[in-house]
């Protein structure tokens, strides 16, 4: 694997390959759930206690990656900091559930050494993989390491066949030290487009992002597709954010849902600055992604006062941009904080990623300059 085996003196060099594969495999899992090859139907939903819909997919790619990082670490050296419990899948009325996850899981842990890892010897059972799931139950902090999981990120784009991501990152004493992304609808060759009405099945293949902390470069490869025969290393190609730094020119994206971000307030700022092209609305991490690409120059995202972001919404997708040439920092213009546990503690307003300080100079100028007049 290019970009991994290129550091592999690298502090980091097995957790990089390590993650970069199981996120592969993730990638893959999800896409055959969404092209209705395995599982239930990808938009069965399951509404979790905050009404915020979980699926198959979420669960499985949960105790998936946490098998595989037991397997590979050790269980006694992996700590998990991960989105989803095991609480519903383990109610009695969750069989059918239960049963899905089950298959999906085993079916992509039998993939493995497709993907150069080493599965188990024999199907895992229900207990083992609710198991899996639930021992990624760790609060982080600044002390020792902790992966960051967001099995996927963006399940209302799964859901809808648009843009999903599957985000892990390795947190060290508080720091984001690697993040690796998987974007199974955003092709390694197309650029993103404003159009949610285009189907997954078209946009042929995804991508894989990953970055090490002060390496300097971010990389992309291709998704390994799942059937033929499979060409392990793949090849990777180093990313760089985009080099616009005109307002005029550049492109800001942001959330679809207006729950999620305040579309509004990101308008009053976009014409502030003087941007003009109008957002490029994505679901998930893809959108740090588009900026670590340089498909876009500016994202925004503004939660409702109250609302608390949590690290796996942002650490894998933060440490790609900033390595890929880009800054990225609260609406206060601090960097964000991934040594307080599950939440970004302290943040002020909302989060700003850029391809380059001259734009998010003018943007966290912008947050000052309008603050009294929002209706956050
Ligand atoms: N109220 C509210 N405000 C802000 N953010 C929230 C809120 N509720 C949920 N979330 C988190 O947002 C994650 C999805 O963010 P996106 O940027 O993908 O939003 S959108 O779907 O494009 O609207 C989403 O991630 P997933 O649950 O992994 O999909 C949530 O962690
Ligand atoms: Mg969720
Ligand atoms: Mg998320
Ligand atoms: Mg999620």
């Amino acid at each position: 694997m290019e970009g991994a085996d290129a550091s592999a003196s690298h502090k980091y060099a097995k957790e990089l390959q390590v993650g970069v594969r199981v996120v592969q495999m993730a990638c893959s899992l999800c896409q055959k759930l969404q092209k209705g090859s395995v599982g239930p139907s990808p938009d069965h939903v399951i509404s979790k206690d905050d009404d915020s819909p979980v699926t198959v997919a979420d669960w499985s790619v949960q105790a998936m990656i946490s098998w595989m990082l037991s397997e590979s670490f050790g269980r006694e050296n992996v700590s998990i900091v991960a989105e989803e419990d095991a609480q519903t899948l383990s109610d009695d009325s969750a069989t059918s559930l239960l049963a899905s996850v089950v298959a999906t899981v085993n079916e992509t842990l039998a993939m493995a050494p497709r993907f150069g890892l080493k599965g188990p010897t024999k199907p895992l059972g229900g207990s083992e993989i609710l198991d899996a799931i639930n021992c990624c139950n760790s609060t982080g902090g600044p002390v020792g390491r902790h992966w960051v999981l967001d099995p996927v990120d963006g399940t209302l784009g799964f859901v809808r066949g648009d843009q999903y991501a599957v985000a892990l990152a390795l947190i060290e004493n508080g720091q984001v030290v690697v993040g690796v992304l998987g974007c199974p609808n955003y092709s390694s060759k197309r650029k993103l487009v404003n159009n949610s009405s285009v189907r997954s099945d078209l946009w042929q293949e995804g991508c894989v992002m990953y970055t090490s902390k002060g390496s300097g470069q971010a990389w992309m490869q291709p998704l390994i597709q799942g059937h033929g025969s499979l060409e392990w290393p793949n090849s990777a190609s180093v990313i760089r954010v985009s080099s616009i730094d005109n307002p005029v020119m550049a492109t800001f994206c942001e959330p679809v849902e207006k729950t999620n971000s305040n579309h509004s307030y990101s308008a009053g700022i976009a014409h502030r600055v003087g941007l003009r092209k109008q957002p490029l609305r994505v679901y998930s991490m893809v959108k740090y992604a588009a900026i670590a690409r340089g498909d876009a120059e500016i994202y925004m995202k503004f939660a409702k006062a109250g609302y608390k972001e949590k690290i796996w919404d942002h650490a894998a997708g933060v440490v790609i941009v900033e390595e890929a040439g880009g800054v990225v920092t609260d609406a206060g213009g601090r960097p964000l904080d991934f040594s307080k546990g599950v939440y970004l503690e302290g943040l002020d307003r909302g989060i700003v990623a850029c391809s380059g300080v001259n734009l998010h100079e003018k943007i966290i100028g912008a947050v000052y300059a309008s603050w009294d007049s929002s209706h956050l």
